[in-house]
């Protein structure tokens, strides 16, 4: 009798839970935002997920966000799955998520899942509260100026080592290469930080080398698809141990074991850092708050050597993919460009910090793809308790817990409101003042803090690329962004290239 009133009240409990995961709390969410008159829409159960599919198989990913913002304008309510969502793409409203109310807001369980699966909880991507200011306070002062400046030199290293490939394969100066840049671009920008973070002479070491490139790359891989076949927001079924999830897991576990022995080499003295400076492994280990017991232990510190590199890997690759191509698109800009490079470096220039500086219009271009082609299009937060935030036009919003923001800076980026001529690729709108409204970095406590060391290489990397070679899109090719995480093509993006 007794294990009968138990059984079906556990029963009743479950299809109470599940109900209300479903449909009774969206429902409840998506009324609240009815009644303050914010437009919207709400489909039961599956939300905007099917619209969102439907976009993503006819290869216009983002056409199901620019319709909803062309009917609803800049904020609006949706719902993806079960979850509530507010989408935003106003100014103030972004600005009151990541900055002003930014202790009400947590990353959103959607970008939790995506990021945990490779980094684990420990690190400064997804540590929150008082363990995030404490993440964030070690590794802020890793990427001081003079830290990156000291850096310079192992670039240009890294990226003359990589295109020797490219000068061997166009010593015939006839015919030019074709190369997905996108994939080129993603490689480079991979030597780059794993250099950085774990120095070059490692890195050369063939093992670990491909080892840590081939569980990049298949993580990366692994989590896209669990993204595009939606597994990674359906409750249990992300739980389960499948197939991609266990490669996920076993790329971790490489990724791992390769960088505690790698720290373990560092702290014994069988390797060093071959910057003018330390590298970010040294700065790592060096890492301490005002009470210099505060260190980072073993485990912090390979995971967050790891965080750097999956953060700043597929971003800046991205970035560098698409700048060639809206210079390529764009001639005049392209001319203006090479023609500052030129005039700056001449065959035997040394790349320092001055010559680097001198590159303003270079700068520019790169703000500019920042904004046109936005690499990392949606950020994503859940509120973790009531708050109200406030839109340009003065709306007050009241958010309730549990709901997720989802800020479209793409939308922002492309808005006649915010910006003069959107749809124009002109980066000398960046050469008077830096706009408040670009978030290409994001904002607030969790601004990118890698984002003055991406700059600097981004521009390493254009002024030696456009200084050796010559790029021209392959014409007829099919151009699709790709939406897991940042824009990259999706199908790549074929360029010939001309040794100059
Ligand atoms: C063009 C290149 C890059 C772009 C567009 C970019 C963009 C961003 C954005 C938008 C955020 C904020 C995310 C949020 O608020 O949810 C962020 C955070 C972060 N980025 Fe970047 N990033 C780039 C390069 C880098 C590089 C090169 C590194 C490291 C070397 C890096 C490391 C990080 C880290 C560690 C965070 C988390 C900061 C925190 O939560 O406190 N990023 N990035």
């Amino acid at each position: 009798m007794w294990w009968t009133i138990i059984l079906y009240t556990s029963l009743l409990y479950v299809f109470y839970r599940f109900i209300n995961y479903w449909i009774i709390k969206p429902w409840q969410v998506q009324r609240d935002f009815w009644n303050q008159g914010i437009p919207g829409r709400y489909t039961p159960i599956v939300g905007d997920i099917l619209r969102q599919r439907r976009a993503y198989l006819a290869d216009k990913p983002f056409s199901y966000v620019e319709e909803a913002s062309a009917e609803f304008g800049d904020y609006y309510h949706t719902s993806f799955g079960p979850l509530p969502c507010l989408n935003i793409s106003d100014p103030a409203l972004i600005e009151s998520v990541l900055k002003t109310n930014s202790q009400f807001y947590h990353k959103s369980e959607l970008a939790r899942a995506i990021a945990s699966t490779v980094l684990g909880y420990e690190n400064i991507v997804l540590a929150e509260d008082e363990n995030h200011t404490r993440h964030r306070r070690l590794v802020n002062p890793i990427f001081q100026h003079q830290n990156t400046i000291s850096m310079i030199s192992s670039m240009v290293d890294i990226v003359t080592t990589f295109l020797k490939k490219w000068e061997n394969e166009t010593n015939d100066k006839t015919y030019p290469l074709i190369l997905d840049v996108s994939k080129e671009m993603s490689n480079l920008t991979l030597d780059i930080i794993t250099g950085c973070v774990f120095g070059i002479e490692t890195m050369k070491n063939k093992y670990i080398h491909d080892k840590i490139y081939q569980s990049v790359k298949i993580a990366i891989e692994e989590i896209e698809k669990r993204i595009y076949n939606m597994i990674i927001i359906i409750p249990i079924l992300n739980q389960l141990p499948l197939l991609g999830k266990r490669r996920i897991a076993k790329c971790k576990h490489d990724i791992k074991t390769i960088a505690l022995q790698m720290i373990d080499q560092r702290r014994q003295g069988l390797t060093r850092a071959n910057c003018k400076g330390p590298d970010l492994l040294d700065l790592l280990l060096a890492a301490h708050g005002e009470d210099k017991e505060q260190k980072f232990t073993d485990e912090e510190v390979s995971a967050e050597a790891i965080t750097f590199v999956l953060a700043g890997h597929e971003t800046t690759a991205t970035l560098m993919t698409w700048t060639l191509h809206d210079l390529v698109t764009n001639p005049d800009v392209y001319q203006q460009c090479q023609n500052e490079i030129d005039s700056v470096m001449s065959e035997n220039t040394e790349l320092t910090a001055t010559t680097l500086s001198l590159l303003t219009y270079t700068e520019a271009v790169l703000k500019e793809t920042l904004r046109y082609h936005q690499p990392a299009p949606v950020l994503l937060r859940t509120a973790i308790a009531d708050n109200t935030i406030v839109a340009s036009d003065g709306k007050r919003i009241r958010i309730r817990k549990g709901t997720d923001i989802i800020m479209n800076l793409n939308i922002l980026n492309s808005s006649e409101k915010y910006w003069h001529e959107p749809n124009r690729f002109n980066p000398s709108r960046f050469l008077e003042r830096y706009p408040d409204v670009l978030f290409s970095f994001g904002i607030g406590p969790r601004i990118c803090i890698g984002q003055n060391f991406a700059m600097l290489e981004s521009k390493i990397m254009m002024a030696i690329l456009l200084r050796r070679f010559r790029f021209e899109l392959v014409p007829g090719q099919k151009l699709v962004m790709g939406t897991a995480g940042t824009i990259r093509p999706k199908y790549g993006l074929s360029m010939r290239v001309w040794p100059r």
